[in-house]
């Protein structure tokens, strides 16, 4: 568990972090989303000490990291960056080994674990001696993931990992590091400017501006219970899509209703999906007369994704 308390950063007289305090439970994921400028990163940095708050601790699983030796610390803690953060003249596989060098793996464990990494981020094994410069950006990023994910360390810091990537390839790897088996029981701390990214992985979102957290909350307590305009004029630009995000198929099972289609392509969902989630699974098949298929425990439901948004809004309607 991550307990950050009354944490402040002072730079030149300027406090760009002012007195926050959050605890992030194991295994879960909490995203800082922000206007740019308001310390998102600077709070994040100061989760492994690349950053020494002025005033404030932050304590990990009980201890105060400020007794501990940064290197030591940042062993345990995967940290991904923005781009171009791997270094140039090492290759694929020196870049993923720098930690566990440190530690002290066989050189053989090392490889092999590379090559697991790799192959779950859908890079070839031909890259491993490659250099950075002969990458896509797709691939750096994929390599900056396998990098923090090599030594298996409990906490992940992730700092607009997607950010520098087209949006086709942004999406394809986000979907592929959220489906990572390698993920689960991790704690995830991660830094983002963007919404829909921030409410699809959040199980917190901290809202900040100008070095204060103005919420932090469930994505949809933000949404559906924002504490001030500035929460709500955040979230105003993509407030359906959010909903849509946040809200699950369970939700909306009492009001939907069956729908035939002329065409044959199913598409199966459990209730615990999101809505967003089936409409997307529409568009990536590209059939909008396909089937949705939802099962519900032992029952069973299919509509068409007219019929869902429908659902959506009886639903919403009722719960006003
Ligand atoms: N080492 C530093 N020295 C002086 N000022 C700094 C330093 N690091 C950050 N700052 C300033 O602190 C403020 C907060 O920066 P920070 O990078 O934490 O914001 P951010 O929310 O992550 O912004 P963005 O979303 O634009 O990346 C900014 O005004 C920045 O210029």
């Amino acid at each position: 568990m991550i307990k950050a308390q009354n944490l402040t950063k002072t730079f030149n007289n300027h406090r760009v972090v002012n007195d926050i305090s959050f605890e992030i439970a194991e295994g879960r994921t909490m995203v800082f989303l922000g206007t740019s400028g308001c310390g998102k990163t600077t709070t994040l940095r100061m989760l492994n000490r690349l950053i020494n708050p002025t005033s404030g601790s932050v304590y990990i699983n009980g201890k105060n990291i400020c007794n501990q030796v940064p290197e030591q610390l940042r062993r345990s803690i995967g940290y991904v960056l923005q781009h171009n953060s791997l270094f140039p003249h090492y290759s694929v596989l020196e870049n993923i080994a720098v930690v566990p060098q440190l530690l002290k793996w066989d050189k053989r464990l090392i490889r092999n674990r590379a090559i697991e990494l790799m192959e779950k981020l859908h890079l070839s094994k031909k890259l491993l001696n490659a250099y950075p410069r002969q990458l896509s950006g797709g691939e750096a990023q994929r390599v900056n993931i396998a990098r923090a994910l090599v030594a298996k360390p409990p906490i992940l810091l992730m700092d607009e990992p997607f950010s520098a990537l087209d949006t086709i390839t942004r999406l394809a790897i986000r979907q592929e590091f959220t489906a990572l088996d390698e993920l689960k029981d991790k704690t995830i701390v991660m830094v983002t400017h963007d919404v829909q990214e921030a409410f699809e992985m959040a199980d917190i979102v901290c809202l900040m501006d100008k070095g204060r957290i103005i919420q932090q909350g469930k994505p949809a307590d933000l949404l559906f219970h924002p504490t001030n305009d500035f929460v709500r004029d955040f979230l105003s630009d993509s407030f359906l899509q959010l909903a849509l995000t946040v809200t699950h198929l369970v939700a909306v099972w009492p009001y939907l209703t069956a729908a035939v289609s002329t065409h044959s392509v199913q598409i199966n969902l459990s209730v615990n999906a999101t809505i967003a989630k089936a409409l997307t699974s529409v568009k990536d098949k590209n059939n909008w007369d396909a089937v949705i298929s939802i099962t519900n425990g032992t029952e069973q439901k299919t509509t068409s994704w007219a019929g869902l948004l429908q659902a959506y809004a009886h639903y919403k309607k009722e719960s006003l």
